[in-house]
């Protein structure tokens, strides 16, 4: 079976003297749901920034990041950001924290989500509309009609960032890198987000990239967790034995400090 996406001593540089990070070394199946997880600062956005083709001078990638396509497996690092364009959104898509950055301000929300199913999918007319308000329906957003007529600024954040999820799945990507999709969410929205993203997964086979400093939301969601720190990969192993027999002390650390926060909060049913 191709591997989905493959990262190979993939890193990035700041300038010429400065290593943000230090070579990650992952490979990801079809279907398969990957964790990152670190604390902040530790090169988690970078390195999905890296697998996206999307690094900013002066930050460059350095190593291999091959994402598999229908035409065959494409080199991400060195590779022109507008020839990914036709990779981005269709294979590979991703959504950010800040929901902002991948919307538009100046577009109705229908119609910024009308856009990639129109192109991806085909879809026009009534069958599109209806496309719009289930996708609109898929992240729970209420009132769907009413959310496709608003522009992003007449939305809340929290519905800003669903709407965000919502055109990161619009043309079915066969990888999604979320990277801290849901930190801004309430819990129960955040629950009905990876619910989401599960059926994704199972339902279409999905690949997907879970990035979070919030360790038990990424053992909820994970296959395998790939934990970083200071740039540098750290540990990539089973979700369920990384959290039963840590081998590195820091992923230890982690496991520890949120059973720590388990034990503190009353259990479920108390409060
Ligand atoms: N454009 C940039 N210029 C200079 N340094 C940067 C830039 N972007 C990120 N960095 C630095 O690279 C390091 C890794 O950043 P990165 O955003 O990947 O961390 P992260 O693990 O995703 O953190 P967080 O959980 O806070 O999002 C940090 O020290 C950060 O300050």
């Amino acid at each position: 079976m191709t591997a989905a996406l493959t990262a190979s001593g993939l890193g990035v540089r700041l300038g010429d003297d400065r290593t943000l990070v230090h070579g990650v070394d992952v490979t990801l199946e079809p279907g398969e749901r990957l964790g990152i997880i670190g604390e902040s600062g530790s090169g988690k956005s970078l390195t999905a920034l890296a697998m996206l083709g999307l690094l900013a001078y002066p930050l460059t990638p350095f190593g291999s990041a091959t994402i598999a396509t229908a035409e065959g497996e494409v080199e991400v690092v060195g590779t022109p950001s507008r020839r990914l364009d036709r990779v981005r959104g269709r294979t590979i898509s991703a959504v950010f924290q800040e929901p902002l950055a991948s919307l538009d301000p100046l577009m109705r929300v229908g119609k910024q989500l009308a856009w990639p199913l129109a192109k991806h999918r085909g879809l026009a007319g009534d069958a599109l509309r209806r496309c719009v308000l289930d996708a609109l329906t898929d992240v729970q957003l209420p009132d769907p009609e009413r959310i496709a007529r608003s522009f992003i600024h007449e939305i809340s954040g929290g519905q800003r960032q669903r709407v965000a999820i919502a055109l990161a799945l619009a043309a079915g990507p066969s990888i999604l890198i979320a990277d801290e999709p849901t930190t801004a969410l309430d819990v129960t929205v955040q629950a009905g987000i990876l619910d989401l993203l599960q059926r994704e997964v199972t339902e279409r086979g999905m690949t997907l990239l879970f990035i979070s400093h919030d360790l038990p939301v990424v053992s909820q969601i994970a296959d395998r967790v790939l934990v970083m720190r200071d740039g540098r990969q750290v540990e990539l192993g089973d979700t369920a034995q990384l959290l039963r027999s840590p081998r590195h002390e820091y992923t230890a650390q982690l496991v520890a400090a949120s059973r720590a926060l388990d034990d503190f909060l009353p259990a479920k049913g108390t409060r």
